[in-house]
C-alpha cells in the first residue's frame, strides 16, 4: 500500500488536477494506493476570510462565498462530463447551503470560536476530496470518498487537536477491510468522540497522510507539492540550491526546525515511528526524484542542507542569580508556559548568562515572562533586566555525517569570517546533527551563499564582480569573461558574474548578474554614476566572494579602496593611482587588505599582463634583495620611439599609439613620463624600498604648449608643431648608430625616468611595438639579471592580466 498526498497548490486548477490524475493512474498500475487531498489552492484562506468578515458584520462576505461556490461548481464542470455531474453538483450545492447558514449564524452572533472555525474550514477538504473522488470515478478509476472525520479520533483541542492513535488506527484498518476501491480521503480534518469536527494544525494534510500510512503499515508515503523535494537551501536566497536526494528523519526534522518549509516535523512522527519512507515530489516535475526521507543515517555528504529563519531577536538573561542551579530551568519553564518557542540557546561557560534566539514576534512576551519569574532577583540586583536585540537571523547547517567527520564547524565559521559576517551566538546540539548560529539579518543571503559554496563544492564557486570603468580594458575584460564563462564553470567550477557596472557617467546593477553574451551598454536609462552610491549598493547587495574591479585611471575611484576593502570586498585593478600615492597610503592599503582577509591584486599596474609584480613579490618572499631595476615600462613610448624610426611624423605615431590602445586615456600621461614614474615607483615599493615620488627624476617629452592644451584633441593639434623637433632628435641618435628608448632605472633608493640614446647592442635597442623589458639585478641574479620581456600595453594583454587576477581571487577564496 502506498499513501499519496496532494497539497492545495497541486490541485489549484483543472490543468494541475489533470496532472494529478495522471500521476494517480500511473501509480495504480503498480500498486494499491490511497489518496489524501488538501482543499483546492487558496480555499482554506478564503473560508477563514469569509468567517472573519461575517463576524465583523461585513456583508460583502456573501459575495465572496458566492464566488467560492462558483469556483467549486466550475471545477465540477471542467472535470466531469455533464451526464455524470448531477450527484456531485448536488453535493456541492448542499455544502454551500450549509455554509451559508453557518456564516449567517456567525454574522448574527458575532462569534468565531476555534470550534466554529474548525467546522468552517472542514468544508474545504470535504468539497475537494468529494469532487476529485467523483472525477476519478468518472475517469474509470474505482474510487471511494472517505471523510476522515469518520476514522480519525482526536481530543477537543480545536485548531490543533491531538490524535487518539489507538482508536484511529482501529477505525482506519476496519474501514479499509470493509471497503474496496481507491480511497480518496480528506486531509486536515478529524472529529472527537462526540462527533465534533476538529483540525490537525499546521500541515494537517501531511499529518493525515502519515496517520494513514502508519495505521495501514504502508510501504511508503508520497507527499506531492509544488517544489522538487527539500532543497539544500532556500532557493529564493541561494540560486544554486538543489534538491537533496536523501535525508534521515532527524535531518529532515532539524532542517524544518530551523526554517526549511517543505515538511513540518510533527507530521512525520507517525510514519517515522514505523520507519515508513517519505518521498517529497513535485507535481509539476514528476520525473524529478525529489527527496527521500527515511531511517538511513549513513548516506551522503558531510552536511545535507542549510536552513535559516529571519526576524529573530536575541534575548539575554544575565546575572549572578543564574549561578543557582535551578535558574536555567525556571527560564525555560516560564517560556514554555507562555508558549514561547526557543529557536536556539547558548550559555556562557561561566553560567552567568543565557542567550536565547527567539522569534521577534515573541521576544517581548519572553522578556515579560522571564522578568516576572525573576521579579525578586531583578529587584535585588542579583539579575539584570532581560535585554533584547533585534534584527537577526539564524542559520543552521544540518547533517548526520558531522558526527563522524571533524571539521564542519571550522569550515562553517571560516566561510562566515572570510565574508565579514559577525556571529552573535552559536549552538551545537550534543547529537552533532546541526551547528547553528545567529547572524545579522542583512547578512543572511551572503551567509547562506558562502556556506552553500563552502559545503557543496560540487557546485560552482560564484565570484560576484563589480566593474568600474567600461572603456578599452573594461570592455575587453567583459568580452573575455563572456567567452570563458562556460569553460570556467565546467573545468574550474568557477562562476564569474558581473553584478555592477559603471563608467564616469552611469551605473547599473543586476541582482542575478548581467548577461555578458548579450553585452551591456551603460546609457541614460541607467542611474547617474555616484562613486559613494556605487560602493553602498555593492555593500547592500552583500554577496559572498565579491570583487571590485577598477578599470579606470581615476583617483576618485582609487580613493574608494579603503572602504571597499573595509567591506571585505577584494580589489583587482590595472589603475596605478592607489599604489603610486604616498608610501604611507600604499602601506595602509596593504595592511587593510591583510587585516580584512581579502586580496588586493594589481599585476597589471606594471607591464600589463607580464608577470612582473608577482615575480618581484616571490623574490622578496624567498629572501632575495633587489639591487637594480632597469626597464622599458611604457608600451606606448616604446611603440612611439620604435615606430618613429620608420619615418612617420611624431604626432601621427602618438595618435596611432592611442588608437591601438597603448596610451593612457590622456596620452600626455605617457609622454610626460608620469605613467612610467608611477610604474617604477610601484616596482621599487614591491622591492621593499621606501620610495616617494620626490625620489624620482622625470624627464617629460610633452612640449610646454601641448601641456596646457585643454583637450586631447587640442593636444594632438599642437603636437603637430613639434614633429620636426622629434625627427631631429631621432636623426642625432641614428647618426651615432644609436636608438631612442624611454627608460626607467632604480638604484640606491633613487629612480630616473627619461629618454635615452642607447647603443645598438643594448638589450633595449631591439625592442619593437608595445614591448616592455624589465632587467632585475638582485643578490641572486647578480651577474646576469633576470629578464622579463613582452608586450606591455594593449587591450587584450591587459584585460587578460586583470582576468587572471580575478580568477586568482576565485582560487584564494576556495578552501
Ligand atoms: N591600455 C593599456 O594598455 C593599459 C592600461 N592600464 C590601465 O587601465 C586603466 C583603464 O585604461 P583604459 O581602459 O585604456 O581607459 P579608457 O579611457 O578606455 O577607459 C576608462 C574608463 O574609466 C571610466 N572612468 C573614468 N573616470 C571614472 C570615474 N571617476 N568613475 C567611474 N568611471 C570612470 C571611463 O568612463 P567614461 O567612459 O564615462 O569616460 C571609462 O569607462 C588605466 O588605469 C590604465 O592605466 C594598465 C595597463 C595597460
Ligand atoms: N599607457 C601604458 C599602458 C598602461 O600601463 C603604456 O603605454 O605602457
Amino acid at each position: 500500500m502506498k499513501i499519496i498526498k496532494f497539497g492545495g497548490s497541486s490541485i489549484a486548477n483543472p490543468d494541475s488536477i489533470k496532472q494529478v490524475f495522471s500521476i494517480i493512474q500511473d501509480k495504480l498500475k503498480r500498486q494499491e494506493i490511497a489518496v489524501i487531498f488538501s482543499a483546492f489552492g487558496g480555499v482554506t484562506e478564503t473560508l477563514l476570510t469569509i468567517a472573519k468578515m461575517a463576524r465583523e458584520g461585513d456583508q460583502v462576505y456573501r459575495d465572496l462565498l458566492q464566488t467560492l461556490e462558483e469556483k467549486h461548481l466550475d471545477m465540477v464542470r471542467q472535470l466531469i462530463a455533464v451526464q455524470n455531474q448531477s450527484t456531485v453538483m448536488t453535493y456541492v450545492k448542499v455544502r454551500f447551503n450549509e455554509l451559508e447558514d453557518l456564516f449567517h449564524g456567525i454574522y448574527l452572533i458575532k462569534e468565531n470560536s476555534p470550534r466554529t472555525l474548525d467546522y468552517v474550514v472542514s468544508f474545504g477538504e470535504r468539497l475537494s476530496a468529494f469532487i476529485l473522488s467523483e472525477a476519478l470515478t468518472a475517469k474509470g478509476v474505482k474510487s471511494r470518498f472517505l471523510d476522515a472525520r469518520e476514522v480519525i479520533r482526536t481530543n477537543d483541542r480545536f485548531g490543533q487537536a491531538r490524535v487518539d492513535f489507538e482508536k484511529t488506527n482501529a477505525l482506519i484498518r476496519q474501514y479499509f477491510l470493509n471497503y474496496d476501491g481507491v480511497k480518496v480521503i480528506t486531509g486536515f480534518i478529524a472529529s472527537t468522540d462526540k462527533g465534533e469536527t476538529t483540525t490537525l494544525g499546521r500541515s494537517g494534510s501531511d499529518y493525515t497522510a502519515a496517520i494513514f500510512a502508519s495505521a495501514l503499515e504502508a510501504d511508503d508515503l508520497e507527499i506531492w507539492t509544488d517544489v522538487s523535494g527539500v532543497l539544500t537551501s532556500d532557493p529564493n536566497l541561494v540560486y544554486t540550491a538543489f534538491t537533496i536526494p536523501q535525508l534521515s528523519y532527524n535531518e529532515a526534522m532539524e532542517l524544518s526546525h530551523f526554517g526549511a518549509k517543505v515538511i513540518f516535523p510533527a507530521t512525520m512522527q507517525p510514519a517515522m515511528k514505523r520507519n515508513i519512507p517519505i518521498r517529497i515530489k513535485n507535481t509539476f516535475e514528476p520525473e524529478n526524484a525529489g527527496t527521500l526521507i527515511n531511517g538511513d543515517v549513513t548516506n551522503g555528504p558531510l552536511i545535507k542542507g542549510i536552513s535559516s529563519m529571519s526576524n529573530i531577536s536575541i534575548v539575554t538573561v544575565q546575572g549572578a542569580a543564574l549561578l543557582d542551579g535551578t535558574a536555567g530551568s525556571r527560564v525555560f519553564k516560564a517560556l514554555s508556559e507562555a508558549k514561547v518557542n526557543i529557536v536556539l540557546i547558548s550559555q556562557a561557560s561561566s553560567e552567568h548568562s543565557i542567550c536565547l534566539a527567539i522569534k521577534t514576534s515573541e521576544a517581548y512576551l519572553a522578556k515579560e515572562v522571564i522578568e516576572q519569574e525573576f521579579f525578586y532577583e531583578i529587584k535585588s540586583n542579583e539579575m539584570e533586566e532581560v535585554s533584547l536585540l533585534h534584527g537577526y537571523s539564524t542559520i543552521a547547517v544540518v547533517g548526520e555525517n558531522m558526527k563522524q567527520n571533524p571539521g564542519a564547524s571550522g569550515r562553517m565559521f571560516r566561510a562566515l569570517g572570510r565574508n565579514n559576517i559577525n556571529v552573535a551566538a552559536i549552538a551545537q546540539g550534543s547529537s552533532e546533527l546541526n551547528i547553528s548560529a545567529v547572524i545579522p539579518q542583512p547578512d543572511l543571503q551572503k551567509a547562506l551563499n558562502a556556506l552553500h559554496e563552502a559545503f557543496f563544492l560540487s557546485e560552482n564557486k560564484v565570484l560576484h564582480v563589480f566593474l568600474v570603468g567600461t572603456g578599452l580594458i573594461g570592455k575587453a575584460l567583459m568580452r573575455m569573461i563572456a567567452i570563458q564563462q562556460a569553460k570556467l564553470r565546467e573545468e574550474s567550477e568557477l562562476d564569474i558574474q558581473i553584478h555592477g557596472l559603471a563608467n564616469s557617467r552611469f551605473m547599473a546593477f543586476h541582482e542575478d548578474g548581467f548577461d555578458l553574451k548579450a553585452g551591456y551598454d551603460l546609457s541614460e536609462k541607467d542611474q547617474k554614476m555616484d562613486m559613494e552610491k556605487f560602493v553602498r549598493q555593492m555593500e547592500e547587495m552583500n554577496f559572498s566572494n565579491s570583487v571590485f574591479v577598477d578599470c579606470t585611471a581615476s583617483q576618485e575611484v582609487a580613493d574608494a579602496y579603503p572602504r571597499v576593502l573595509g567591506a571585505k570586498v577584494a580589489i583587482v585593478t590595472p589603475n596605478k593611482k592607489a599604489n603610486s600615492g604616498t608610501m604611507e597610503q600604499y602601506l595602509e592599503l596593504k595592511k587593510l587588505a591583510k587585516k580584512r582577509g581579502v586580496k588586493f591584486l594589481y599585476e597589471t599596474n606594471v607591464a600589463a599582463g607580464l608577470p612582473v609584480i608577482n615575480t618581484l613579490q616571490d623574490l622578496m618572499l624567498s629572501g632575495d634583495k633587489v639591487i637594480r631595476i632597469e626597464a622599458v615600462l611604457s608600451g606606448s613610448m616604446n611603440f612611439i620611439f620604435s615606430e618613429l624610426e620608420k619615418g612617420d611624423p611624431f604626432s601621427e605615431v602618438v595618435k596611432s599609439a592611442k588608437e591601438k590602445g597603448f596610451t593612457e586615456p590622456d596620452p600626455r600621461d605617457d609622454l610626460s613620463g608620469m605613467d612610467v614614474a608611477r610604474k617604477i615607483l610601484i616596482l621599487g615599493r614591491e622591492a621593499e624600498q621606501r620610495l616617494e615620488f620626490e625620489d624620482i627624476t622625470v624627464q617629460s617629452m610633452v612640449p610646454e604648449d601641448c601641456q596646457s592644451a585643454e583637450s586631447v584633441q587640442e593636444f594632438f593639434e599642437k603636437l603637430k608643431g613639434h614633429d620636426k623637433g622629434f625627427a631631429d632628435l631621432l636623426k642625432t641618435a641614428e647618426a651615432k648608430g644609436e636608438k631612442l628608448r624611454f627608460m626607467a632605472t632604480l638604484e640606491n633608493g633613487k629612480a630616473k625616468v627619461g629618454l635615452n640614446s642607447l647603443p645598438a647592442s643594448h638589450p633595449f635597442s631591439n625592442l619593437s611595438g608595445s614591448d616592455n623589458m624589465i632587467l632585475l639585478t638582485t643578490e641572486r641574479y647578480l651577474d646576469r639579471p633576470m629578464i622579463i620581456r613582452g608586450p606591455g600595453a594593449g587591450a587584450d594583454v591587459t584585460a587578460a592580466g586583470v582576468f587572471a587576477d580575478v580568477i586568482r581571487i576565485g582560487n584564494y577564496t576556495r578552501e
